[in-house]
């Protein structure tokens, strides 16, 4: 896989190692991920695509810390996050989410948005904190709204804004939950090219949900389409249309060969848990 960082990445590594996350609420038993194994290289941009309710956002929550597992193991850079002997990964900086509907103090500013977690957690002085998230902003085309509130400016601004303030902490690893999908066309189109240039800049590992395919494939360096719940890989697609991409990639009959191929294993997988779900209801 050619990853198309400026730098090449060495950190970011993430190992799925045979998780199994089941919930459990009042007896209910909901096996959410089922022995699910895959490895995300360092600076790889990973989307996930998956039925409705496969258990996406559960295996993002456990890299997160957000939850445990009930079995099986995460590693980050050969590090145990969770797994034998430590049922939940701890919340660290080194893992940041970006959620779907946003999560920006609306009575800080941009720019206050982005300096507050090495504030809060001490990493950096008031001044570093500023200056670099200054500096984060303009590399990410976001000056002329630093004083400005979450909002006054569009909502394409707005999850600029969230990843840059994800970014300040150093994170070796972003994921990043369906971020984009309130947004218009046109304006999607734009934060998917603002986040190519992002990671070429970074080589950040990127973990990435969405229920789009052409964003799945436009911006990944390879799409693990999930099974029907409990979640594990089905298909793992190796996107082999070379970075830069552009926007006249969509049309390229390799594209559009990669999305029948995609969208016929999503279809599958929706068809088994909508039969399911019948059977269920
Ligand atoms: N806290 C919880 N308690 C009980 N069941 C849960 C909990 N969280 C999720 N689930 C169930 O686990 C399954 C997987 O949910 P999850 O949100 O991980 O799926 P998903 O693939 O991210 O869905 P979507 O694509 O719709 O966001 C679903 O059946 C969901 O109802």
């Amino acid at each position: 896989m050619s990853l198309a960082a400026e730098s090449v990445a060495t950190r970011g590594a993430l190992t799925i190692d045979n998780a199994v996350k089941l919930y459990d609420p009042d007896g209910a038993r909901v096996l959410a991920v089922d022995h699910c194994s895959f490895d995300v290289a360092p600076g790889e941009i990973c989307m996930i695509v998956g039925p409705s309710g496969c258990g996406k956002t559960t295996l993002l929550n456990a890299i997160a810390g957000f939850h445990g597992l009930d079995g099986g193991a995460i590693y980050l850079d050969g590090q145990l996050l969770c797994g034998p002997g430590r049922p939940k990964a701890e919340v660290g900086s080194d893992r940041i989410v970006v959620f779907q509907n946003g999560a920006l103090f609306p009575w800080k500013t941009n720019l206050e948005n982005i300096a507050f977690g090495p504030l809060v957690q001490k990493k950096l002085s008031r001044s570093e904190a500023f200056e670099k998230a200054r500096h984060l902003m303009a590399e990410a085309g976001l000056e002329g709204v630093e004083n400005e509130y979450p909002g006054e400016i569009s909502s394409g601004l707005r999850r600029r804004v969230e990843i840059v303030r994800a970014l300040i902490n150093d994170p070796t690893v972003l994921l990043l939950d369906e971020p984009y999908r309130a947004l218009d066309a046109l304006t999607k189109s734009v934060m998917h090219e603002a986040l190519l240039e992002t990671h070429r800049r970074t080589g950040i590992t990127i973990f990435f949900i969405t229920h789009d395919l052409e964003e799945a494939i436009f911006l990944g360096h390879r799409v693990i389409v999930m099974t029907a719940r409990p979640c594990r890989p089905k298909r793992i697609v190796e996107i082999d249309i070379p970075y830069p991409r552009d926007y006249t990639v969509l049309t390229s009959p390799r594209f559009r060969e990669l999305a029948a191929d995609i969208s016929a294993a999503v279809d599958e997988e929706a068809a088994k848990s909508f039969e399911r779900g019948e059977k269920e209801g």
